[in-house]
């Protein structure tokens, strides 16, 4: 999915209401965080969010959003790696029906449609530089032209953009136009690793166990004392969607009031798990076999880990773009989503 527009996800609480998802954690460096976002929203300026994949970059945009006054109004989020160079710019500026093949109906693009509200741009670094040229163009006028079209209209939108790669690094690479940067990096916040929060892993940790146990209507009511021990001790490199990720999978595999050690899928754990319950050698047990993508997945998060969370590092270990990597994880969130 390229594009989507939300007002912050919607989760169940214990008492079966839905309420939107909130950053979790009392650590000093979220303290930090929140109160930053108070002065934020209630400002214009852009703000540009860094930090490794699954800190909250993206929770971070829409809780701006949420919390300032153009919280009525429209929140486009643009994933930059995952739109195709051709059409990047018709999908971002618009385009009117028939100006080019498959341009079968008039489009407003996102920076229209986020007109009052918030321009979410992620993966801002996987931008070409002729987008970023149209970008910063658009900043510096906030008019846009469709394709195809003579009529130039004005957009108010916030800005906030986000990368999980260095961006100074890309502006001295040449890959990342420095005046762009400056006009976007007004405001920059660092996201924290999970590693680096103390004990908000536990914390989160245990909000997790509680949203996937109602979800999948388990009874896990804590971890055990070596269970805790590994959560703290783990690197994190996936962060906060890793945490989700190896929690959702041990309350859909296992039941009881206690999720232990053996049930988290850490530091071999799951497979240790499926070896268990291989009980007849040569018989293939079926949940032995993985589907591709979370084989797939096992590959890439082994990568990343390998090389500290540097993806364009890992996507050379592994021989592919960056932007196939991105793009896949982009998949898996909503693979994950249906699990
Ligand atoms: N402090 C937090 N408390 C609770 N949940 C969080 C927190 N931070 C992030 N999350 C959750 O972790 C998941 C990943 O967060 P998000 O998508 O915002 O990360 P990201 O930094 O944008 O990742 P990427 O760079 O891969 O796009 C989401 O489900 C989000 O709701």
């Amino acid at each position: 999915m390229n594009q989507y527009i939300f007002h912050n996800k919607n989760i169940n609480t214990l008492e079966g209401n839905t309420t939107k998802q909130a950053f979790i954690g009392s650590s000093a460096k979220m303290g930090a965080l929140y109160e930053l976002l108070d002065h934020l929203a209630k400002s214009d300026v852009p703000v540009f969010l860094t930090g490794e994949s699954g800190t909250g970059k993206e929770l971070c945009a829409t809780m701006l959003h949420e919390k300032s006054a153009r919280c009525d109004k429209p929140f486009i989020a643009v994933n930059c790696a995952a739109i195709p160079f051709d059409i990047f710019e018709s999908q971002f500026f618009g385009h009117l029906k028939g100006t080019f093949t498959g341009a079968i109906c008039d489009s407003i693009g996102y920076a229209r449609a986020a007109d009052g509200g918030t321009l979410f741009l992620d993966e801002i670094a996987e931008l070409s530089l002729t987008m970023q040229s149209k970008l910063l163009r658009f900043l510096q006028t906030g008019q846009v032209m469709p394709i195809g079209s003579t009529t130039t209209y004005a957009v108010n939108c916030r800005i906030v953009c986000a990368t999980n790669v260095n961006p100074l690094e890309q502006v001295n690479a040449g890959l990342f136009r420095s005046d762009l940067y400056y006009r976007l990096n007004v405001f920059p916040i660092k996201l924290y690793p999970l590693r680096e929060r103390g004990r908000d892993v536990i914390e989160i940790a245990y909000k997790l166990l509680k949203r996937y146990s109602l979800e999948e209507k388990k009874k896990f009511q804590r971890f055990s004392a070596d269970a805790e021990k590994i959560l703290l001790e783990h690197s994190w490199p996936g962060n906060i969607r890793e945490l989700e990720n190896v929690i959702r999978r041990a309350v859909i595999m296992y039941s009881g009031l206690v999720l232990t050690l053996e049930m988290l899928n850490l530091d071999n754990a799951f497979e240790n798990y499926l070896s268990k319950n291989n009980q007849n050698e040569g018989e293939v047990w079926p949940h032995s076999v993985l589907p591709l993508w979370q084989v797939e997945k096992k590959a890439i998060e082994n990568a990343i880990r390998i090389c500290n969370g540097n993806i364009q590092r890992a996507a050379s270990l592994l021989e592919i773009a960056p932007s196939t990597l991105y793009q896949k994880r982009h998949a898996w969130k909503f693979s994950s989503d249906k699990i």
